[in-house]
């Protein structure tokens, strides 16, 4: 039986942690699936390749509106997923090669790890191993609701609908979050038609009630959306996949995608035996040291994580980088602590999205006594240049202090004009300290942020 210094099961945002200072350790890296973890090969960064893609469908599609008539001849689906996994599958594929052949103290298990005793593992590979620390950063997986499960229906999920043969010619899609709203765009964008079936009242419920109040409008004018109507049955067969809701209505259409949230892995890890707490829900319950309730036994990611963000894990990563460093469980250890207070998320999908801090619902709920301010990109001179109509800036703050508690975008680069009110909650500044402490580049996009700013009572 082999003994490891560390061992570190998933090879996602686990793979960051082995910087220089691990190099004379002997670790054990535990993966069941593509090397490299969802964000590379199935998430974050195929999904945007599509997005970026569809975007420029998009500019061609609405660029009458300058004064320029042109239109898309064609869109070669097979080139648009040859161009993203070309560049992705060989990072995967020499992230794997690196770990198992040139980093001298690490051994890579290819298979699936379950805890068999405290620190002990089994490697699914035959091996048993040991370890004085584990780090569990096994991720989450997508659910698939009974119905579709029980039709025996082919069904997608962001695993394999990028690599689909062909463009479908009709797109359903069982879910209404992140995951729906990004291929409802990418693939709508593309010349697909598209059906997005939600059990709530709105897209994206999770964002601002305005925000996704906003996007869903938009939603409908684009997408066939079907709101607050469950899907009762599935069935179908090759190429055809019939969705039956709760009302009787039926849609129809070639090709479904399942988005309806995903679960932690920490069901599948036998990890009662090692004493690493799990809730109902399979999330391993980490401190804020990233401690699991075993001793020696680190989380992080989607596994244990409350945001299913890369940014988080990747955050995450690097406290237990440190961590493990640092004799965790000793009494008096000098730990680094996970920051989640101003944890930023963005949708890509159209228009873009992207949030942080309370939303306006959340601020009142807690009692706190709020300004709130929305500007419309159409009110700032680029907003004018782009003939934009949808964007939208909204931000929150505490009356009299000037605190900022949210910022909410929806609209073109929605995620790059809100990093500024992230650092600005970050390190604290306020409102005024923010509009007024420095320059905005006239005729930026980011002037939609600093009227909103100043917009506030
Ligand atoms: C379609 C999609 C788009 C996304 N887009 C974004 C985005 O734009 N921005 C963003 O911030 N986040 C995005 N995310 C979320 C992001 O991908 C995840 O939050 C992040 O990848 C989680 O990293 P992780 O290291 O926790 O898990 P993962 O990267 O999933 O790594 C876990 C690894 O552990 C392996 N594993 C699991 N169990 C075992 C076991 N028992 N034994 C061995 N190996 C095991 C898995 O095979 C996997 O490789 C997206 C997610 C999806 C699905
Ligand atoms: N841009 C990004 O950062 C990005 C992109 C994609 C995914 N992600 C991460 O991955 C996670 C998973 O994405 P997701 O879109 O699968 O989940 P999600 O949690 O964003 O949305 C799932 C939605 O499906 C609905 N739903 C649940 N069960 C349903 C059912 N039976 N029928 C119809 N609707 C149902 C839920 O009400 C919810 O609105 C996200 O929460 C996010 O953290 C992030």
């Amino acid at each position: 039986m082999n003994h490891f210094d560390v061992a570190i099961i998933g090879s996602g945002s686990g793979n960051t942690i082995l910087d220089d200072r691990y190099a004379d350790m002997q670790v054990a890296l535990l993966e069941d699936g593509i090397f490299g973890g969802t964000c590379l090969n199935v998430g974050c960064i195929p999904t945007k390749m599509f997005v970026y893609a569809a975007e420029v469908a998009r500019t061609i599609e609405h660029s009458s509106r300058y004064g320029i008539d042109s239109r898309i001849d064609k869109v070669r689906w097979p080139d648009i997923v040859s161009r993203v996994f070309d560049r992705i599958d060989p990072i995967s594929a020499g992230g794997e090669r690196y770990r198992r052949d040139e980093s001298p103290g690490t051994t890579l298990f290819s298979g699936h790890a379950r805890f068999i005793g405290p620190r002990r593992l089994e490697t699914g590979t035959g091996e048993v191993i040991t370890a004085d620390q584990v780090v569990i950063a096994a991720g989450s997986r997508p659910i698939i609701p009974e119905a579709v499960t029980r039709s025996g229906v082919r069904y997608y999920t962001n695993d394999d609908i990028m690599r689909l043969p062909e463009l479908p010619e009709h797109l359903v899609i069982i879910g209404s979050g992140f995951i729906a709203s990004e291929f409802a765009h990418v693939f709508s964008a593309f010349g697909s038609k598209v059906t997005i079936i939600g059990r709530g009242n709105r897209l994206l419920r999770h964002l601002d009630g305005d925000i996704s109040a906003h996007f869903t409008a938009l939603a409908h004018e684009k997408w066939d959306v079907r709101l607050g109507n469950p899907v009762r049955t599935v069935r179908g067969d090759d190429g055809n996949v019939e969705v039956e809701l709760a009302d009787g209505s039926v849609v129809s259409g070639d090709t479904l995608l399942v988005a309806v949230g995903r679960a932690p892995n920490g069901d599948r890890l036998g990890a009662e035996t090692a004493g690493v707490d799990v809730d109902d829900e399979g999330r391993v319950l980490v401190d804020r040291f990233q401690r699991t309730t075993a001793e020696g036994v680190f989380a992080l990611g989607d596994v244990s994580s409350p945001y299913q963000l890369k940014h988080v894990a990747n955050h995450e990563a690097r406290v237990v980088q440190e961590n493990l460093l640092r004799n965790a469980w000793a009494d008096g250890a000098d730990l680094v602590r996970t920051d989640h207070r101003f944890v930023p998320a963005a949708v890509f999908t159209d228009p873009q999205i992207a949030e942080v801090g309370l939303t306006e619902e959340q601020a009142r709920d807690q009692g706190l006594d709020i300004t709130v301010k929305v500007q419309k990109y159409s009110d700032v001179a680029y907003g004018w240049a782009m003939e934009d109509t949808e964007g939208l800036c909204k931000v929150i703050a505490e009356r009299g202090t000037g605190r900022l508690l949210g910022a909410h975008v929806i609209g073109a680069q929605a995620p790059t004009v809100i990093q500024p009110l992230i650092q600005a909650m970050s390190f604290g500044l306020s409102a005024k300290d923010m509009a007024r402490g420095q320059y905005w580049i006239h005729p930026g996009l980011p002037e939609v942020v600093e009227n909103a700013l100043l917009g506030l009572e």
